[in-house]
């Protein structure tokens, strides 16, 4: 439990958040299956990429890690070897289907596991076009969950038109495509983020995006390069919502990614009225976008957020509703029903936590409507594990009249080790 109440103080200063977690997740992925030395830096090291360190060593890849610098040695698609213990995922989701992706292309067995979260994760979604180029996969339920193995090689390409927007499908399927003959093409009923396409160019493999409809041709060999991890967009977001909300603040983030497939949550600051200022950096062809990002305590009204932007900000949502109890009038979020599966239900995990702290919020089929603004108070709130709720609720102690106290805090680490650390280093 967490005792936090920082009402009456205010944010200043600046901060360089840890690197991008899916990122650095496919900067192991890829460097574990290039020919050569990848070096990554700005790596971040919470938990759910230290889970995707783990897996690859236990096939047999090199890996070392100093700091935020990480060494991987690939030895090409065939340097992954047959793991003689259990994958374990722990609490990610990126690891467990982009791996299952790049596993499906190799000629070996593997059996991945996760905590209790990622077992009621839907798997089917990725086994399912797996299953369709070859691969063999069973698991709970017939491969809908984990514990899920998997024993692959000799795919077939595919076209698959997939259901939902999500990157991990798209990346999963990418992975094998790039290891199977022919053309294997994806294609998205909304973009999301496009990390694997652009690490698979900066890995010197080639990969063809129009609008919707992305393509491999393989089989492809990837070649080592120096990968620099921008700091993570979904982790500024907190900071950026305390900015916004907190009296009297003003505060300046570093080096952010700014990839416009994952800023729908710099567009809906815009929206809502916050004062704030972006400066680009110059970054070299074909690297993710970054700059720094100054936010001040501003006057906020409610939009609504729905349609091709949501998977730009799917991980902001229970920030953003923290935000909207501060908007004056009704915030709408929509065409959100992909919330209802990440670490939590997160429709109802954010719905239920808010509303003990005062909100004026109400859960919808397909996200959440909010009015505002609304006074908070402290209450004893829940992150059910969940990393961004716990940091969510951490936020609202800025502007709750008495303290929050915050049951299982330590999830936090999933994506933001030092999370504490850096919010307490803002306070003035
Ligand atoms: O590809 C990725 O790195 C991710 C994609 C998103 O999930 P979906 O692909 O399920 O939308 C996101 O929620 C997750 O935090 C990371
Ligand atoms: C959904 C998330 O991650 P994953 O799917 O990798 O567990 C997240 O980080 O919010």
């Amino acid at each position: 439990m967490r005792e936090m109440h920082y009402k009456n103080t205010s944010l200043h200063g600046e901060l360089k958040v840890p690197g991008d977690k899916s990122i650095s997740h496919r900067a192991i992925m890829f460097g574990a299956v290039a020919n050569g030395v990848t070096t990554i830096d700005g790596f971040l090291l919470g938990d759910d990429c230290l889970s995707t360190v783990d897996c690859f060593r236990k096939m047999g890849v090199q890996i070392s890690i100093e700091d935020e610098q990480v060494t991987v040695i690939g030895k090409g698609w065939d340097g992954l070897k047959e793991p003689i213990d259990i994958l374990d995922v722990g609490n990610s989701g990126t690891t467990t289907r982009l791996m299952l992706g790049i596993l499906a292309g190799r000629p070996i067995h593997a059996v991945i596991i996760g905590d209790e979260s990622i077992a009621k994760r839907p798997m089917k979604r990725v086994t399912d076009p797996l299953r369709e180029m070859n691969a063999s996969i069973d698991g709970r339920e017939g491969g809908q969950y984990t514990p899920l193995s998997i024993r692959g090689g000799n795919l077939q390409n595919i076209t698959y038109t997939s259901p939902v927007a999500s990157a991990q499908v798209k990346s999963a399927i990418l992975l094998a495509g790039i290891q199977t003959k022919g053309i294997t093409t994806v294609i998205e009923p909304e973009t999301s983020r496009d990390h694997t396409e652009r690490m698979i160019r900066q890995f010197g493999g080639a990969v063809e995006v129009h609008n919707q409809k992305v393509a491999v041709r393989g089989p492809q060999n990837l070649t080592a390069t120096h990968i620099s991890v921008p700091g993570d967009i979904s982790s500024a977001a907190f900071f950026l919502v305390a900015g916004a909300i907190t009296p009297s603040s003003s505060i300046t983030l570093h080096h952010v990614g700014l990839n416009p497939t994952r800023n729908g949550i710099i567009r809906v600051l815009e929206k809502m009225g916050a004062k704030m200022e972006i400066v680009e950096e110059n970054v070299s062809e074909g690297a993710e976008p970054i700059g720094s990002i100054t936010i001040s305590t501003s006057t906020l009204k409610g939009i609504t957020v729905g349609g091709e932007i949501i998977p730009t900000l799917i991980d902001e949502i229970p920030i953003i509703a923290l935000l909207a109890t501060q908007a004056s009038g009704e915030t709408i979020i929509k065409d959100a029903e992909e919330l209802k599966v990440k670490e939590t239900n997160r429709i109802d995990s954010v719905v239920s936590q808010l509303k003990k702290l005062g909100a004026n919020i109400e859960a919808t089929d397909d996200g959440m409507k909010i009015i505002g603004p609304t006074n908070l108070h402290g209450a004893e709130v829940e992150s059910f594990h969940d990393h961004r709720i716990g940091m969510m609720l951490s936020i609202a102690s800025f502007i709750s009249e008495t303290p929050i106290h915050l049951k299982n805090p330590d999830a936090i680490s999933v994506s933001y080790p030092n999370f504490f650390r850096d919010l307490e280093s803002l306070l003035t």
